[in-house]
């Protein structure tokens, strides 16, 4: 859909029809999923895993990147692949985001070290396991150095932790600190650049939120077209942007101000508010809650209602009720990342995200 936007300001409103007619899937013939196994595509990349039912068009995108699916510029560029390929997939009409609610990630790497060389291994979250021909090890700081025999073959497991608690940190807040201007700027562009794929998105979507999901984690949310939470006190969803001390961008707040309606958007947005799950319902930032374990169930029920509405109409109504607010991103696409890249390096918010990284650490301790 953010093509026929795009093309939309150019045609006009019948211009939008005839771009979707074109792109529409199914246009009336919408026959209602059953949810069955059949005919399943799966890819798996490091920090996403997208399942779709060909036989009900239905995809679920698990995001699987621990500790806390966090929104690096890796994951945001594997995101929004994984987005493309299932906009371009005929057979596709619907989306569920969700995380991982038990994850094993798997992870396999050699080295060849000589006698006495210390290898340090970086990359492992506890907890880990290395094991090699004559080492067997578990370490609990995830950060270890090991003495190993010459040429020894070394095979690394990585188990790591589960992710039931959250479904997004929000942005990687390490892509934001002590990062140059050029590293900021191409960050922002793929911050963008999810959120127009994901808010423009021709397929109906839905985000199954089985998790707290703050700031980045709750745009991913409010950019799908419905929202189910896990009815959990632990968790918690909002745009709280200002209690790290940094500003979220006028796209953010337009996002939100379409979900909540202005007041409660302003409320939010200035007391940087994270809601409970049943706070989150009353001002209706999320649709729905339900118990943890019927948080997927749940979402392919509702999306069996949004794909039994022909696709050309649900897309046109989409694109008559966001067009406007995605436009405003596109025609100021480079003055935002200009403004986030000045905005983010100054030394006072470089300052409130290090005292904010630390109070997430002590509070961890
Ligand atoms: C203009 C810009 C707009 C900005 C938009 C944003 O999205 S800004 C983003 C706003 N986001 C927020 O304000 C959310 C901040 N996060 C939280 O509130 C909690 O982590 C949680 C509730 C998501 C999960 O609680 P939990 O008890 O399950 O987990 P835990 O707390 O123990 O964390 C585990 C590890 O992950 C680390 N880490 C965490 N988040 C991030 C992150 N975003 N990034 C990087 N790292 C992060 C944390 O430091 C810790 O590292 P350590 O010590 O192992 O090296």
């Amino acid at each position: 859909m953010a093509n026929v936007l795009r093309n939309s300001a150019k045609f006009g409103f019948s211009g939008v029809l005839s771009q979707l007619s074109i792109h529409s899937r199914h246009g009336r013939e919408c026959v209602s999923p059953c949810f069955s196994l059949q005919q399943r595509n799966n890819s798996t990349s490091p920090k996403i895993k997208v399942d779709l039912d060909n036989s009900t068009g239905v995809a679920v995108l698990r995001m699987q990147s621990p500790p806390v699916n966090s929104l690096s510029l890796d994951f945001l560029t594997e995101f929004c692949i994984n987005l493309e390929k299932l906009e371009m997939d005929k057979s596709c009409r619907g989306l569920i985001i969700t995380s991982v609610s038990t994850h094993t990630h798997t992870h396999t790497d050699t080295d060849t070290v000589t006698q006495s060389h210390k290898t340090m291994i970086h990359t492992i979250t506890p907890p880990v396991c290395v094991v090699s021909q004559t080492l067997s090890k578990v370490s609990s700081t995830g950060l270890d150095i090991i003495t190993l025999p010459v040429c020894v073959c070394v095979c690394v497991c990585l188990v790591s932790q589960t992710l039931s608690k959250v479904f997004s940190a929000g942005l990687d807040i390490m892509e934001m600190y002590g990062k140059s201007p050029e590293r900021c700027g191409e960050f922002w562009k793929a911050v963008q650049e999810m959120w127009l794929k994901l808010y423009g998105s021709n397929m109906a979507t839905i985000a199954a939120i089985n998790g707290s999901s703050p700031a980045g984690g709750c745009l991913m949310s409010i950019g799908c077209d419905y929202r189910i939470m896990a009815d959990n006190p632990r968790y918690s969803i909002g745009l709280n942007e200002t209690q790290l001390g940094i500003v979220a961008p006028f796209w953010f707040k337009d996002t939100l101000v379409n979900t909540v309606g202005n007041r409660a958007a302003e409320l939010s947005l200035e007391l940087g508010l994270l809601y409970s799950a049943p706070d989150a319902l009353k001002i209706g930032l999320v649709d729905q809650l339900v118990p943890e374990d019927q948080v997927l169930s749940t979402a392919q029920d509702t999306m069996s209602k949004w794909l039994a509405v022909p696709d050309h109409a649900r897309q046109i109504t989409k694109s008559m009720m966001r067009k406007q607010t995605i436009d405003k991103l596109l025609s100021n696409r480079e003055a935002d990342i200009t403004n986030f890249v000045s905005f983010i390096t100054k030394d006072s918010i470089q300052r409130s995200l290090r005292m904010y990284l630390e109070m997430l650490k002590s509070r961890k301790a």
